[in-house]
């Protein structure tokens, strides 16, 4: 082990978790089941992959981290914050700061170019934009090249790019300002194999180089080998 190696080792026993949770659960009503999620403690800078069939709470678990739903019972801790004992506004403070979040849908604004989708978080979180080292329209532009996007399109509004850029555009966003924690729900699900693989190993050598904590969830088991560690979703209680 080198001494950099070292220091990293040293950094990682003493620094808090990127994520920790314990005895989490949820249930969207009384009528509803109520949903059980593993403990999990995931170290700074490593990657997680988390499957389990349609309708376990794969999303409903990622909304819970992102703090955008309260816990039934348990708690969240995020880099050693426990994100739910925060009031909204920090909650939301925190997420700008210290989370990208890649949804399904990605949820980019319609009306921005591309290279204005990425800037975004760095106009919501003062720390995100410090982060960049440079202006925030240059760390946009360096991301969108290092995912392939031609630069003809990066002042295009981002309807007028296919899915496969809209997604790598919402990939670029999560990881401007390089936040300690991404989340990311099926983004691969409108892919072909071979451009999902090539999106997630982009999204993962990125975030390396970052030391960035990744949640990475997909009911699609063979995305798990590119991951660190994996977790199945699955228990539910009556
Ligand atoms: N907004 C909602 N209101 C009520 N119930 C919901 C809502 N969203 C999800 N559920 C229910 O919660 C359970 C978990 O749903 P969730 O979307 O978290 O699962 P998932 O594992 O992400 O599924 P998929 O792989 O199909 O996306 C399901 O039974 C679902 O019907």
């Amino acid at each position: 082990m080198n001494n950099q190696s070292e220091t990293n080792a040293h950094h990682r026993e003493h620094a808090p978790a990127a994520i920790d949770v314990k005895s989490l659960s949820f249930s969207w009503g009384s009528q509803q089941p109520t949903l059980l999620f593993p403990d999990l403690t995931l170290p700074q800078g490593e990657h997680l992959f988390l499957h389990g069939p349609s309708g376990t709470g794969k999303s409903t678990f990622l909304s819970l981290l992102a703090g955008m739903l309260a816990p039934g019972a348990g708690s969240i801790k995020l880099l050693g914050t426990d994100i739910h004992q925060l009031g909204a506004s920090k909650r939301d403070r925190f997420r700008a700061d210290h989370m990208g979040v890649i949804f399904q849908q990605f949820n980019l604004v319609p009306y921005l170019t591309a290279e204005a989708n990425v800037t975004l978080p760095c106009r919501l979180s003062h720390r995100r934009k410090a982060a960049t080292g440079e202006a925030p329209a240059a760390a946009a532009q360096r991301l969108l090249a290092a995912l392939a996007i031609p630069q003809s399109h990066w002042q295009r509004k981002v309807t007028q790019l296919s899915i496969g850029q809209q997604q790598r555009i919402a990939a670029a966003r999560a990881l401007i300002g390089a936040p300690e924690i991404i989340l990311a729900d099926e983004p691969t699900s409108a892919l072909d194999s071979d451009n999902r693989d090539r999106f997630i190993q982009l999204l993962l050598t990125m975030a390396e180089q970052r030391n960035t904590s990744v949640l990475f969830v997909s009911h699609d088991r063979s995305l798990a080998q590119h991951f660190h560690h994996q977790l199945e979703l699955g228990q539910v209680a009556a």
